[in-house]
């Protein structure tokens, strides 16, 4: 037993805040709570709650052959209420290659964007320079943001996305790297020549990234969307997925032309989920992004598989592409997160993007009459954290503070200078943490811990 614990610990102690479980009216809160970390392989050994004692005892209590400089203590009571330990946010859905584009999107939608904003800029990532440029951005930034884990797209470059992976690695943010495949119904200058080399520079990532041998990252395989990939892709991505039991990332509907579009263009399938279906693309580890305007039939072949859905609020105010009816997935069972969809989506902050799930959700509840539609501000933080952690298939490894998890935090100081956020003497926790919600920003996120080790480089000149 007493060997178990035989490395050195990290303790962190202050008040810890997340929310496990759904169903839960609040969050979890845990005063002067202390969290053990094991320094080597990251995960959390104890949770001692209402600490009041010494906390060198405590970590020897565990592991008594510890001695006290092999404990590493991040105490942050001195702010009581005003700071809390919080998990990593997970960005289900956002396009890494995209990030110059954030906010450029002027009157288009779905279709005409991706024409006019995205395949130029996509394909520009074949140049190592440009790549590393926009790649080192948008991993720190954000990791500025609190993101410790996010589903990432690239372009359909080999070479570039390998750069994405060490990147992350580099600057100790967890990811799903996938290398996007289309090789139909794209620009000339966009377009990979056929299924085959689709496949081969995918496998090539794959093979990459496992010999990078850390836990930290994942390849993901990564049809673009239906239209873009013909038949002979989709299949043979549904079988190297299975083979290499990887997870899977697309979008589904998103916008009705594309429905309409992706009807014509497989005639023999029932509706648009169908396609993916009978492909081999619906697994427990697969992330649908969008999925705005399915029906019952599709919804249920969704659960059935245990697919899960990356809701993404701002991207679809932005593309004008609708409304994802979040409270009917949660009703049916299906998992759900929230991902930025950088560049659809103007804001690399999950944050941002919980609280524009609130407001969609009070627009669709007005809209249709009915008051249960509304989520409420504990439901977006869960779809946040432990929401994401499921569509990932991570929950038994991220999403909450709970021993046997890897620590993967951020710290929020309410106090934080120049924060956008003014308290007052006589407000309760749960006011902070609304008045957060809504009003945080980066500037809040003092440190992000992945594994247990500080990520990125939160000296914001250097972003
Ligand atoms: O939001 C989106 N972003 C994309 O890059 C994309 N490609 C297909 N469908 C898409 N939707
Ligand atoms: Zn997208």
């Amino acid at each position: 037993m007493i060997t178990q614990f035989s490395h050195k610990l990290t303790l962190f102690y202050g008040t810890f805040i997340d929310i496990p479980n759904l169903n839960s009216q609040n969050c979890r809160i845990r005063s002067y709570c202390v969290v053990g970390v094991s320094r080597h392989n990251g995960t959390i050994v104890f949770i001692e709650e209402n600490f009041h004692g010494d906390l060198v005892k405590l970590a020897q209590s565990w592991d008594p052959i510890l001695t006290a400089n092999e404990i590493n203590i991040i105490n942050h009571t001195e702010l009581g209420q005003d700071g809390f330990f919080f998990p990593g946010f997970i960005d289900t859905h956002i396009h890494a290659s995209q990030y110059p584009n954030s906010g450029l999107f002027g009157k288009t939608t779905l279709l005409d964007w991706l024409n006019e904003y995205t395949f130029p800029l996509e394909s520009k990532l074949f140049d190592l320079n440009i790549a590393n440029q926009i790649y080192n951005k948008i991993i720190k930034r954000t990791l500025s943001y609190g993101t410790t884990t996010a589903a990432y797209y690239t372009t359909i470059h080999l070479e570039s996305s390998k750069l994405m992976a060490r990147l992350c690695l580099k600057y100790n943010q967890r990811a799903y790297i996938g290398k996007i495949c289309m090789n139909q119904n794209s620009p000339s200058y966009y377009i990979e020549s056929s299924a085959r080399e689709s496949i081969d520079t995918t496998t090539q990532l794959i093979d990459y990234i496992k010999e990078l041998n850390d836990s930290r990252i994942s390849p993901v395989i990564t049809p673009r969307f239906a239209p873009s990939c013909d038949e002979t892709l989709l299949s043979q991505l549904g079988q190297l997925a299975k083979q290499n039991n990887l997870p899977i990332q697309t979008h589904l509907s998103e916008n009705v032309n594309e429905i309409e579009w992706v009807e014509q263009l497989f005639p023999k399938n029932s509706n648009y989920t169908d396609v993916y279906d009978k492909n081999g693309l619906l697994t427990q580890k697969t992330i649908l992004a969008h999925c705005i305007h399915l029906n019952e039939d599709e919804l249920n072949v969704i659960r059935n598989q245990k697919s899960g859905i990356s809701h993404c609020p701002i991207s679809n105010s932005c593309l004008g592409s609708g409304e994802c009816p979040t409270r009917k997935i949660l009703n049916k069972g299906i998992d759900i997160g929230l991902g930025t969809d950088i560049s659809a989506g103007y804001s690399p902050s999950i944050l941002e993007v919980a609280r524009h799930a609130h407001m969609v959700s009070r627009h669709l509840s007005k809209h249709e009459n009915n008051d249960s539609l509304k989520l409420s501000i504990v439901e977006c933080l869960y779809l946040a954290t432990m929401g994401g952690a499921h569509v990932m298939g991570l929950q038994d490894t991220i999403g909450s503070f709970d021993v046997n998890k890897q620590f993967d935090s951020q710290f929020i100081d309410l106090t934080a200078r120049n924060s956008p956020i003014d308290l007052f003497p006589w407000e309760k926790q749960t006011e902070k943490l609304e008045k957060w919600f809504f009003n945080g920003d980066d500037r809040n996120v003092i440190t992000v811990w992945v594994g247990g080790v500080e990520s990125g480089l939160k000296s914001k000149p250097h972003l």
